[in-house]
C-alpha cells in the first residue's frame, strides 16, 4: 500500500517485526478463530469506544492543521467516520452486552487506553502537521493489515464478524490508502529532524497498538 521511497515505506520496514508481534497476538488469533472469550472482547469494545472518541478529536486537530483544503476534508471526514463506527459497530456490541450508554461512559479508561489517547492528544495539540499524521497513521494501517489477515483466516459463523467486516471492507481500505498518501506528501518537504520525529511518533503509536490489544486480552485494570 505504501509509496516506494517515501516515509510510509521506511516506517513500515522499520516496524515490520513489531507488526508481526501484533498480527500474532493471542487476541487476534482467537478473534479469527471465533474463540476469543466474551469478557475479553467486551473489555476491548468498551475501551475502543473511549479510544475512538479521542482518535476523532485528534483527527479533527489534524484537519485544523492541514495546509490545504484536501487535508482538511480528508481528516474531518475521517473524524466523522470514527464517530459513525463508534455509534454503529461499538453501539451494536454494547447493546448486545447489555451495557447502557451512561454505564459505558462511566467505565474508566484502562492504563493502555489512557496512555494511547493521552499520547495522541498531546501529539495532535503540540506537534507540527507531519508528526501528527505519523502518530495517526498506525491506527489506520495496522488495522487494515490485521483486518485483511483475520478476514483471510476467520472461522465461519464468527461471533465477531461485524468487527472483521468493518476492518476488511473496501471503504476502510480506501481511507487507509489516502492516509498513507497524505502522510507521504506531508513528509516530502520536512527537515531531517522532523522526519525522525515522525518516525518516533509512528513507532510509539505502533507499540501502543500492541499494548491496546494485549491489555484487552489481560483484562487490564488499574493496579491501585
Ligand atoms: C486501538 C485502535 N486502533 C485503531 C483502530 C482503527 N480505527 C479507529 S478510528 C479509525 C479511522 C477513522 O475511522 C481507525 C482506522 C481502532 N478501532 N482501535
Amino acid at each position: 500500500m505504501q509509496t516506494a521511497g517515501g516515509f510510509s515505506g521506511e516506517a513500515w520496514d522499520r516496524n515490520a517485526a513489531l507488526y508481526e508481534k501484533i498480527r500474532t497476538l493471542p487476541f487476534n488469533a482467537e478473534l479469527a478463530a471465533g474463540t476469543l472469550s466474551r469478557d475479553r472482547f467486551q473489555h476491548y469494545i468498551v475501551q475502543d469506544g473511549h479510544y475512538l472518541m479521542a482518535f476523532a478529536r485528534a483527527l479533527a486537530l489534524a484537519a485544523a492543521k492541514a495546509g490545504d483544503a484536501e487535508g482538511l476534508i480528508q481528516f474531518s471526514e475521517a473524524a466523522h467516520g470514527a464517530i459513525v463506527v463508534e455509534r454503529s459497530l461499538h453501539g451494536g456490541y454494547l447493546d448486545q452486552f447489555g451495557i447502557a450508554t451512561d454505564v459505558f461512559e462511566q467505565i474508566p479508561l484502562s492504563p493502555a487506553c489512557h496512555h494511547y489517547t493521552s499520547f495522541l492528544m498531546a501529539t495532535a495539540y503540540a506537534e507540527p502537521y507531519p508528526v501528527v499524521l505519523a502518530a495517526l497513521l498506525p491506527c489506520f494501517w495496522v488495522y487494515a493489515e490485521v483486518g485483511k489477515d483475520i478476514h483471510g483466516r476467520a472461522a465461519p459463523d464468527n461471533p465477531y464478524q461485524a468487527w472483521i467486516d468493518t476492518y476488511a471492507g473496501e471503504d476502510f481500505h480506501a481511507s487507509v490508502a489516502a492516509a498513507i498518501r497524505t502522510t507521504d506528501r506531508a513528509a516530502a518537504g520536512v527537515d531531517p529532524a522532523t522526519r525522525e520525529a515522525m518516525h518516533r511518533a509512528y513507532t510509539r503509536a505502533t507499540q501502543l497498538e500492541w499494548m491496546f490489544w494485549d491489555s484487552a486480552y489481560k483484562l487490564e485494570d488499574w493496579p491501585v
